[in-house]
């Protein structure tokens, strides 16, 4: 164990203590996510503002475990401007026997973009943001990660809008069963895995065109209330799919939406009309024409219509922020799936947990 003296402190509203290094102080509770609270801290090392999650016992389960483990070997792997990253992993325990609770330092921004979505953004906002989710994103798909849990809620913003992705998603055939009485979000799934279809990369592209299109409208664009639900509200907004697409579809799915009445399909200008966009500016209307063109592409139900990715970051609504270093540079390693599907005991994740937090320079 590294010889760095630790102190425990209760943090105001958290229901539980945080022992860390000296170095780190003023901890305040942020909030909770899936996997533990966070707190934002001063690094008195390097006189910075951080972000702490605490796992507690992140291997009592096997869903927990894998989620944890994927977590930090990702958070290692990504290392991307917008995507958030690993700044320190450490454990107060000095052996694997007392090992308990584990802790994440991240980059510390300013607010969720959950926060930001009901605010009135110019285009020059909406246009960065969306172009730093799209390098986020094609940045992980060059390592072989598809995302396929893209929302507002893992995307983190600061003042001077730059953007970070907090978290990967799922890990490819883990179900999304959780644990915690924790509310699954399907808003921003896309119609592919909704219906149980074969799904690739254009999944991201589909909940990054939801959240454009949350951010011009104020509100979330497709608020299904539960999974069925979220096709309805998909196809009451864009109207029923064409038959190229319901043909490649299983044969219960085909007959369970052929049975639907077909809904007439709106044109975009009427779905996100003029007002709900940023105008006064000199070339708003421009800009408009522009993004409302972006969004109809990205949100294509077959999603051998929409646009990939590559294609997006070259649309003329985000081309102007283009830059290679951001929007075009790849991982230089691939993303191992394997330890996705491995089985292992609490006692083995204990171990390969431990070692993970105890080998970190
Ligand atoms: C899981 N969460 C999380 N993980 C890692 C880092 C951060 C983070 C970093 N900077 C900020 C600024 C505001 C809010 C969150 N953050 N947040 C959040 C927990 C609270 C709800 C939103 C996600």
């Amino acid at each position: 164990m590294s010889d760095t003296e630790f102190y425990s402190t209760t943090v105001p509203r958290a229901d539980t203590d945080f022992t860390v290094p000296k170095r780190y102080s003023e901890l305040k509770m942020i909030g909770r996510g899936a996997q533990g609270i966070v707190c934002s801290a001063l690094d008195t090392q390097y006189g910075v503002k951080v972000a702490i999650k605490k796992f507690m016992k992140p291997f009592q389960t096997q869903i927990h475990a894998k989620r944890a483990f994927r977590e930090i070997k990702l958070m290692q792997l990504l290392r991307h401007r917008n995507i958030i990253s690993l700044l320190n992993l450490f454990t107060p325990s000095e052996s694997i026997d007392g090992f308990t609770d584990m802790y994440v330092v991240m980059d510390l921004m300013d607010a969720n973009l959950c926060r930001v979505v009901n605010t009135q953004l110019d285009h020059e906002r909406v246009s960065y943001l969306l172009y730093q989710v799209l390098c986020a994103i094609r940045y992980m798909h060059s390592a072989g990660i598809i995302h396929r849990d893209l929302k507002p809620s893992n995307i983190v913003v600061k003042e001077d809008c730059s953007l970070k992705i907090l978290d990967f998603g799922l890990a490819r055939n883990v179900g999304n069963f959780m644990m915690t009485p924790y509310v699954v979000t399907r808003y921003y799934r896309a119609p592919e895995v909704i219906l149980g279809m074969p799904y690739d990369e254009k999944v991201d592209v589909w909940a990054s065109g939801c959240i454009f299109a949350e951010l011009i409208k104020g509100e979330v664009f497709f608020p299904g209330s539960d999974h069925i639900d979220q096709w309805h509200q998909i196809t009451s907004v864009l109207g029923t799919p064409d038959d190229t697409f319901i043909d490649r579809l299983m044969d219960t799915v085909k007959t369970y939406i052929r049975s639907k009445p077909r809904v007439h399909r709106p044109t975009w200008e009427e779905l996100v009309p003029d007002h709900l966009f940023p105008s006064g500016g000199p070339n708003d209307a421009q800009r408009t024409r522009e993004g409302r063109d972006l969004m109809s592409r990205m949100l294509e139900i077959d999603p051998l219509k929409r646009l990939t990715i590559d294609q997006c970051l070259q649309h003329p609504y985000v081309r102007c922020w283009y830059r290679q270093e951001e929007a075009s540079v790849n991982c230089p390693e691939t993303y191992n799936h394997g330890i996705d599907e491995v089985e292992l005991n609490p006692e083995q994740w204990k171990e390969l947990i431990f070692s993970e937090v105890t080998e970190f320079q």
